[in-house]
């Protein structure tokens, strides 16, 4: 690696030559009724290496999800995150390899922009001056600065599930370990909702019985998730943003309905449309991923089987977004 080098009397530039690795999970966010706070990491995870370049080309090495779709210069997520990182730390950008191999579908509520975002941030943290490096808190406070919540960047960050909220300092989250028999299932459907729109469809107030049934719930899913996972159910029915959003992803819709009559913990992961349930040991995991298979094949509710799945049965990740540095050979 070489030194550290200076573009101006006040800009640092990071070390040419160096690669940064991040390896992150993917998200599910709200967990019913944890609209904004609530999120797990799931065993899902794109990986992408930063190359710090010595001329000042952008150079682009994109694999899996989005490999069509995503602009390859300055207005990538990754690079213009990155470039916020280094303003704020007082260093500038050079030229940069994005090698990034996506994994996490985009815009189907498994945290894809999240990821990305605390990838970036993680990688861009890493590449500058030891003595420059933020913390963990730090890096939690300017994803979900850019992300616009904490729900999905906060166990992105720590793995495992996390309780976030925001007060006057900022954002902070609290990680609580899950019960070993806890199994998510995802049911990813082949269409894709953005944020932004899920976002849009909801009201500016809800009623005050709905807001204590919710608090009740959101109680009640910590308890579960942590110590006894026979009141998941119970504990993931939401009052404050699936109903509203439904119209957006009825097969998405019916199916959470659907695998609730039959007694399983299923809910919209993040703003949708991905089904996620959270099962109680690998029984109830397969019985639920052979259930979802069988209504995505049957005539009989065609609002479900009108839609194409691709059914995970996952692990909750415990660690959170890793990543390395390799010095320059
Ligand atoms: N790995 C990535 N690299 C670059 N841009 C990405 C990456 N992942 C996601 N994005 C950007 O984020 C958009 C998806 O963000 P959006 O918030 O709509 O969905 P999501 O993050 O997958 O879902 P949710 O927030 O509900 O869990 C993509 O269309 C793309 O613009
Ligand atoms: N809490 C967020 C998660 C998706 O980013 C939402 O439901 O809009």
């Amino acid at each position: 690696m070489t030194g550290l080098t200076m573009t101006s009397p006040l800009l640092k530039t990071p070390a040419t030559g160096a690669t940064a690795t991040v390896r992150v999970p993917g998200t599910s966010a709200n967990l019913g009724p944890g609209f904004d706070s609530l999120g797990l990491a799931v065993s899902l995870y794109d990986t992408l290496s930063i190359t710090v370049l010595e001329t000042p080309a952008l150079e682009f090495e994109l694999s899996g999800e989005g490999v069509e779709s995503l602009p390859r210069d300055a207005s990538h997520l990754v690079v213009k995150t990155m470039d916020l990182v280094w303003e704020r730390l007082g260093y500038s950008r050079g030229g940069l390899r994005v090698s990034a191999s996506n994994v996490l579908p985009h815009g189907r509520g498994l945290g894809s922009s999240a990821s990305a975002i605390v990838a970036a941030i993680m990688a861009a943290n890493a590449l500058v001056a030891p003595a420059d490096q933020q913390d963990d808190a730090w890096v939690l406070q300017l994803a979900s600065e850019l992300e616009g919540h904490p729900d999905n960047v906060a166990p992105a960050i720590f793995g495992a599930v996390a309780v976030s909220w925001q007060e006057a300092a900022g954002f902070a989250s609290a990680k609580v370990m899950p019960h070993a028999g806890v199994i998510p299932v995802a049911a990813i459907p082949d269409v894709e909702l953005k944020t932004e729109r899920a976002r849009g469809m909801l009201p500016a107030t809800v009623p005050h019985a709905d807001a204590a049934a919710n608090s009740g719930r959101a109680a009640l899913l910590m308890h579960a998730l942590s110590a006894e996972p026979t009141l998941l159910l119970a504990g993931t029915r939401d009052y404050l943003h699936q109903d509203y959003r439904a119209e957006a992803m009825p097969g998405s819709a019916a199916l959470v309905a659907q695998l609730r009559q039959e007694g399983h913990a299923a809910f919209i992961s993040g703003a949708g449309p991905t089904v996620m349930t959270l099962a109680n040991g690998v029984e109830e995991a397969e019985l639920i991923v052979h259930r979802i298979n069988e209504l995505g094949a049957s005539t009989s509710m065609p609002a479900i089987s009108g839609v194409s799945w691709r059914v995970l049965r996952l692990q909750v990740d415990l660690e959170g977004a890793k990543v390395e540095v390799h010095p320059s050979l």
